[in-house]
């Protein structure tokens, strides 16, 4: 920084004097770092690596994407009024004229007509919502597939997980803040399912909503989160996920030169900042062409809450599709009255099936770690074919989720498709409980045959479909061999067996360690071995006839010869 500040002309070298502008900016920045010694901090964190890989684009979609949603959230409290005092429309929009509704709505109609550029901005604001949840959740599957959040990133993931719950409690209390009919339906379910918590449910409804719902008081309580509180505890936790990404550094996929204890790729500074720069205005830029290309959440269409019509074919937004889905899926009449009291096993259920479905997310990382009973760090990648048992976890997983997803859109397959609604429901309720098993099944299935075709590469080559006819009449396909670097990919991977049971200082076998044992034969019993230095010698002799490609070598073994 300081050769850039130099202002007397050096007469003694031949060098250029600096130019006005970067004199004046190497200036201010001397300013700056004499008053705050921040260049050690930019030294520190410009040279940190970050690697080439497209899925870790990923986490950075979800941070642009949550930049603009900051942005445009901001133009809209300028206009937005959270007060549920009853107006008469009077605005622009003609067919609501003279509509009794609520100063929220009314303001929200205001911005989307009235104010110049507010409809784009609450579109864009809404748009980025949904990519940013969305970008978040592909964010979280790379990180679970590629086993990203294995030690030391264990406390990271908890600090994602955090995140993901924040974007979905900010994207709920945003949506219900134009009190439309559409935002009075996603908060009426809610209550219900509040109020289907035995003893307390009814209390703490009472307590949200400030008495009956919906009274008064909700849509400004709601924005008191949806503006101040989750954003404010969103940024901080964000703050920390990032500065633990870059204390943990980053992770990398095996290579030649990639090992567990250096990161490979391009530094911060400058390259990276520029790359990542750029792509956030792509982002932002796409985003602004999809909000003014496609309308969204269009209220006035809806019109104002009013708690006995429902429109048909409503849709909460896709993030919440889970939650109303596993609400649709149960059947109607479980219910029981016991001491007087009703308990719904129809709210209860479904509400157990997403708590364990989340806790079991947040839980993952220290599950499979207990299993393995692996302590060490691992800053290289997993293929997830590499390992089957936590891909096939992951298909499960995301088998349940989008089979109560899509069971939030029963009533839109049913019209779009003319088939009965119970028809619908039935589908989706067997693909909830058997589809998890099956994808399970079968993705397990095909990552054992990936690893196998892996193994057959890495001993014989590539198929070239080339026969040639040898001199003493004999036909082959000649094999190509691989490069060094898809040897290496092929190559790297863990190995685990299933953990032996071991009688602890007093000679006893404890319940735990059985459970633990039969954990780990479940996750390792079914597995492909790693190819061993010696099946690579043997299948180079084998193969070692007349030199076909011109003076191929023997395989190389690579990092992974266990
Ligand atoms: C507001 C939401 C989030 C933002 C903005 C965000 C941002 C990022 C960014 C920019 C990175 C580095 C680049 C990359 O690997 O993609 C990263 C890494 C990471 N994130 Fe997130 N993240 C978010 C949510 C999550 C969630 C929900 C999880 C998991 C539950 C998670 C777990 C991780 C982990 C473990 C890493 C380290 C990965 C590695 O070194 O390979 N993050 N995050
Ligand atoms: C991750 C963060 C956020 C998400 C997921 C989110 C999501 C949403 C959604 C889905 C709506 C309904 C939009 C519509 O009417 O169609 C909304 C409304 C609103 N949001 Fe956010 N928001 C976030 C952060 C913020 C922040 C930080 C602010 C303020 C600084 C903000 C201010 C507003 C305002 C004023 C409204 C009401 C106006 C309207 O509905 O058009 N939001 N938000």
């Amino acid at each position: 920084m300081s050769s850039t500040t130099t202002t007397a002309p050096n007469t003694s070298t031949n060098k250029p004097a600096p130019e006005r502008g970067s004199r004046i900016i190497g200036g201010v920045a001397n300013y700056i770092d004499e008053r705050t010694s921040i260049s050690g901090l930019v030294k520190e964190v410009g040279r940190k690596i970050f690697p080439d890989h497209w899925s870790f684009m990923l986490g950075e979609v979800a941070l642009y994407s949550f930049v603009v949603v900051l942005l445009s959230g901001t133009f809209l409290t300028f206009f937005f009024q959270a007060s549920m005092t009853e107006v008469v429309y009077n605005g622009s929009y003609v067919p609501l004229k003279g509509v009794a509704m609520s100063t929220a709505l009314q303001s929200t109609l205001d911005i989307s007509f009235d104010i110049r550029g507010g409809l784009f901005v609450r579109q864009i604001h809404h748009w980025a919502a949904l990519l940013f949840v969305a970008s978040v959740m592909l964010h979280m599957a790379r990180v679970f597939f590629t086993g990203a959040f294995r030690k030391p990133r264990e406390l990271n993931w908890v600090f994602g997980f955090l995140l993901w719950v924040l974007a979905m409690a900010e994207g709920f209390t945003g949506y219900s803040l134009p009190d439309d009919l559409l935002s009075g339906n996603g908060l009426r379910i809610i209550v219900g399912m509040i109020e289907g918590v035995p003893v307390i449910g009814v209390w703490i409804a009472y307590l949200l909503f400030g008495g009956e719902f919906p009274g008064t008081d909700i849509v400004g309580r709601l924005y008191t989160l949806h503006i101040l509180l989750l954003p404010a505890i969103l940024v901080a936790v964000l703050g920390v996920h990032l500065v633990l990404v870059v204390i943990n550094k980053h992770t990398q996929f095996a290579g030649p030169g990639k090992t567990n204890e250096n990161v490979v790729g391009v530094p911060i500074l400058p390259a990276f900042a520029a790359k990542a720069g750029g792509f956030f205005f792509i982002v932002a830029g796409i985003l602004a062409l999809i909000a003014s290309l496609f309308t969204i959440n269009p209220i006035w269409n809806y019109g104002p809450y009013d708690p006995s019509p429902v429109s048909a074919g409503t849709q909460p937004d896709w993030y919440i599709g889970f939650a109303d889905g596993a609400l649709r899926l149960v059947p109607p009449h479980w219910e029981v009255v016991w001491f007087g009291y009703t308990v719904s096993f129809n709210i209860l259920v479904p509400i157990a099936v997403l708590v364990g479905l989340i806790v079991a997310i947040l839980m993952y990382p220290f599950l499979e770690s207990w299993v393995t009973g692996d302590k060490r760090e691992h800053h290289i990648l997993d293929r997830p074919r590499n390992a089957p048992t936590r891909t096939a976890i992951g298909a499960a997983g995301i088998t349940l989720y989008l089979s109560l997803m899509f069971a939030a859109s029963s009533d839109i397959i049913a019209t779009h498709f003319m088939v009965s609604i119970e028809h619908v429901i039935h589908v989706i309720q067997a693909t909830t409980v058997l589809g998890p098993f099956i994808a399970f099944w079968i993705t397990k299935r095909v990552c054992l045959a990936l690893q196998k075709k892996d193994r057959e590469i890495v001993l014989h080559g590539y198929e070239s479909g080339r026969i040639v006819r040898l001199p003493h009449g004999e036909y082959i396909e000649v094999h190509e061999q691989l490069d060094e670097y898809e040897r290496w990919k092929l190559l790297q991977f863990n190995e685990y067996k299933p953990l032996m049971i071991r009688p602890n200082a007093k000679g006893k076998i404890t319940g735990l360690q059985k459970v633990r044992a039969g954990v780990s034969r479940f996750f390792f019993e079914d597995r492909i071995e790693p190819v061993s230095k010696a099946e690579l010698e043997a299948a180079h002799a084998a193969h070692h006839g007349p030199d076909l490609e011109g003076g191929h070598q023997a395989p190389q073994v690579g990092p992974g010869d266990h």
